[in-house]
């Protein structure tokens, strides 16, 4: 599969590098993590490496101080491929025991933060493979959190794409709630957000990502996702999707605002007694499935953010994946429901919510302030928790490969 960065890039990079904290996110599709390696030469502190929670992950400094300096960095793997993420993180054991300084905690004190409901079915696999334990943290709680700490922390991280014009948008951190925002993994969370820690998770739907990924992989033999959303770019879904005009001879529905060009019945083509699967292009099926599901989740959305008077719709699961057909298919969506009231975004790091949020609970718990910047420019702004400094901008460049610079302070 692909992965946000090659697994021998990681390493080569860690070898510069040291990994001092990382949280997962184990989902019923993809495991996220997030690790941050501190810059060698800019460490104020003794170098504590991964350790218990109880322990020197909580390192201190005087007022104000950086006490580590380095980058958030991303990775993901398949769930089903389990065992390369554990290679991974066993690659990292000289960070994580500590065995390089001879400061190794008993085994047993080691404690990664992790989300997602692989962080309870797979407990034991962690202990035993790698002899750490997970530290649970709420998925729905760390989804919350990551966002929030994307919106009100990185430079451009919100962006509306509409008719294949992507916008970013200036999100002020004072008004930003409420909100609703939708996370689209293998199933659909709809959470309403109204603060830091204040959330509600209102609706869900169970076609989600994992719907397209496993019909689409039975419907047209793909044999990865990238694969199956190269196909949609390629297709064409009126070939597969009965159209309003093909109910009504071409015209369209005007009295009730539907035009001959609109989605009657997904699929609905399918029904002909002529042709079987192999008689359709696996590209025209890719792109009406897609389209299926990204209509449906619009328009769930949509009703929610209706039911709650939100007029902002934030997306974000790995299933967007930054593709503009997808993107624009919802926009469309949350456009024509609402009559142009809402307006759905999007998140440039949309599948790390999660493993964000998760990461940010060690900060909770020990670390004084998680500080993330931006080399020629610091934007200051309140944090998740009181009394935080968080100065944070995205390296330009950064997709869904990037890391973020940034540095842990003390208060
Ligand atoms: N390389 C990939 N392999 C498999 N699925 C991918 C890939 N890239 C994107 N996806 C899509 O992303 C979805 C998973 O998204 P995400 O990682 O946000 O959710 P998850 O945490 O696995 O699911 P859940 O939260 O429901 O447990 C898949 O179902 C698929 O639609
Ligand atoms: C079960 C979770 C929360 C696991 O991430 C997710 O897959 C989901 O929200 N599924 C949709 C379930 C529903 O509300 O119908």
């Amino acid at each position: 599969m692909d992965r946000l960065a090659d697994v021998s890039n990681l390493r080569s990079s860690q070898s510069q590098t040291q990994i001092s904290h990382l949280a997962l996110d184990i989902g019923g599709s993809l495991i996220k993590l997030v690790y941050f390696c501190r810059y060698d030469d800019s460490c104020r502190d003794d170098g504590d490496e991964l350790r218990s929670q109880n322990d020197s992950l909580c390192s201190k400094s005087d007022n104000s101080q950086p006490v580590l300096e380095g980058r958030l960095h991303f990775a993901k793997f398949e769930t089903s491929k389990i065992n390369d993420c554990l290679d991974f993180l066993h690659s990292m054991k000289l960070c994580l025991d500590g065995s390089h300084d001879g400061t190794a905690p008993p085994s047993n004190k080691i404690f990664i933060k992790a989300t997602g409901g692989g962080a309870y079915k797979f407990a034991d696999l962690f202990k035993e493979k790698l002899g750490v334990s997970l530290d649970k943290e709420d998925e729905m709680e760390c989804l919350v959190t990551g966002a929030n700490f994307l919106l009100k922390a990185v430079h451009q991280e919100a962006f509306t794409y509409l008719d294949g014009q992507k916008e970013f948008v200036q999100i002020d951190p004072n008004d930003l709630y409420p909100y609703l925002l939708v996370n689209i993994g293998s199933g659909v969370s709809m959470i309403k957000v109204d603060g830091d820690g204040k959330f509600e998770r209102v609706s869900g739907t169970s076609l989600g990502g994992g719907t397209f990924w496993g019909l689409g992989r039975l419907l047209t033999k793909c044999k990865n996702f990238d694969e199956l959303l190269e196909l949609s770019h390629r297709g064409n879904n009126r070939i597969v999707d009965m159209l309003v005009g093909d109910i009504y001879g071409g015209t369209d529905y005007a009295k009730i605002g539907l035009s001959s060009t609109t989605i009657a019945s997904s699929f609905g083509k399918a029904i002909s007694d002529s042709k079987e699967l192999e008689d359709y292009e696996p590209e025209d099926v890719s792109r009406s499935l897609l389209r299926m599901i990204s209509n449906n989740i619009g328009q769930i959305s949509y009703l929610n953010a209706l039911r709650f008077g939100l007029k902002r719709i934030f997306f974000a699961g790995f299933f967007i994946r930054g593709h503009a057909y997808t993107m624009d298919t919802i926009s469309v969506a949350v456009n024509f429901w609402s009559k142009g009231e809402a307006k759905a975004m999007f998140l440039r790091h949309e599948g790390f919510l999660g493993a964000l949020g998760a990461f940010m609970s060690y900060e909770k718990q020990c670390l004084d302030g998680l500080t993330v910047h931006k080399m020629q420019q610091k934007f200051p702004i309140s944090a998740s928790s009181a009394g935080d400094n968080i100065y944070c901008s995205l390296n330009s460049n950064s997709d869904e490969n990037g890391s973020i610079e940034c540095t842990v302070y003390g208060t």
